[in-house]
């Protein structure tokens, strides 16, 4: 891009990057954090579990398929993974205000620039990446013409920021399902959608422990998972009854915390599309879509729990299940937009736990 403006990615360790500006010309503080994903920027920026986070991706070239109009289905976005971009801030190493794609309505960013949100382009962002690889995901800042102090977004109850406020009904299936919305997906919800379900979407701090439902959900979300004392309060509620629940991500860490096991900050997380998990008691992988920081401590997990899933790349919990009940979770995405679409069953279990749930009822 010709006649940008000079902006500067300083991180916590005093390391200082010079790059130029896209997107708007802003500073913006937060948790510099990467994915090593190669496609999928429209739903990356969109997915509220980025909130407070400057992402690096390490794929050299972004922005040349452009970013999709705004489509609905069933009243949510039938594209992107929720209403608005929910990054701090983007650093790439090429960026292609140019762009070619059958769906293309506008540049990376232009968008970035509707929601204020800086991009800054020509890092060496492998180079940044192995930084980040070696010290650990560190706090960061994009300075434009203000300086702006840092930041550490995990000291924020960000869930309380991305969830609704409102109560939402979609679809009129036989399975009344409730999903609690930490920052959901809105693959998620489309992933329901598609099966037998009448989802009931409640804010992160609602007492769902009050509607007479068939199954519990729990969405992704960002921020520390300690963050979210009264979903796991709720939660803890409902463990004390039998009837199925399953959680993604920030939900399979609320799992863990709720029944007594302990979560802690990954080295530099977890960011792409192409993460091998193990099912535990089997010698199946599958290949996952994840985006993580956090992860469940599966030592301190109490005796009737169990890990799910195992990541084979260093071994870390990647998902629990109870060991009589109809409880499980993963840390993954088996909804996966972008990604790998392996894992995508694990919503036909969960409403299979469900059925089986009533008819024994
Ligand atoms: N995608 C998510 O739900 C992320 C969960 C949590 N915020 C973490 O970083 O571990």
């Amino acid at each position: 891009m010709e006649n940008a403006k000079s902006v500067k990615l300083i991180l916590e360790d005093g390391t200082e990057i010079q790059g130029q500006s896209f997107g708007a010309f802003t500073s913006a503080a937060g948790e510099v954090v990467f994915s090593t994903a190669m496609t999928g920027y429209p739903e990356n920026l969109t997915d509220p579990s980025f909130a407070g986070q400057i992402l690096v991706l390490t794929y050299p070239m972004v922005g040349n398929y452009g970013v999709p109009g705004e489509e609905l289905y069933e009243s949510i976005s039938k594209i992107f993974e929720s209403d608005k971009i929910h990054i701090a801030g983007l650093v790439v190493n090429y960026y292609s205000e140019e762009h070619s794609h059958w769906n293309a309505a506008k540049s990376l960013g232009d968008w970035l620039k509707e929601y204020n949100i800086p991009g800054i382009f020509g890092v060496d962002t492998r180079m940044l990446t192995k930084i980040l690889r070696e010290k650990g995901a560190m706090l960061g800042k994009i300075v434009a013409e203000e300086d702006v102090e840092l930041h550490d977004p995990n000291q924020d109850n960000l869930v309380a920021q991305v969830s609704p406020t409102q109560v939402k009904h979609y679809g009129n299936g036989q399975h009344k399902i409730v999903l609690v919305d930490c920052g959901t997906k809105t693959n998620i919800i489309r992933c329901f959608l598609q099966r037998d379900v009448e989802l009931i979407r409640v804010p992160w701090d609602y007492d769902f422990t009050k509607i007479d439902y068939d199954g519990l959900f729990l969405s992704n979300g960002p921020g520390d998972p300690k963050m979210c004392t009264a979903t796991i309060g709720h939660l803890q509620t409902a463990l004390g009854q039998d009837k199925p629940i399953f959680g993604i991500c920030l939900g399979s860490q609320l799992m863990g915390l709720a029944a007594g096991g302990d979560t802690f900050k990954l080295k530099y997380g977890h960011r792409s599309h192409n993460q091998p998990v193990k099912l535990t008691g089997t010698q199946r992988s599958y290949i996952t879509s994840q985006n993580h920081g956090f992860a469940v401590d599966t030592d301190t997990l109490p005796a009737e729990w169990t890990m799910l899933f195992e990541n084979l790349n260093d071994g870390t919990c990647e998902g629990i299940k109870h060991k009589t009940k109809p409880f499980f979770s993963t840390q993954f995405h088996p909804e996966a937009a972008g990604g790998p679409e392996d894992t995508e069953y694990l919503f036909d279990d969960f409403l299979k736990a469900v059925a089986e749930h009533k008819a024994a009822k």
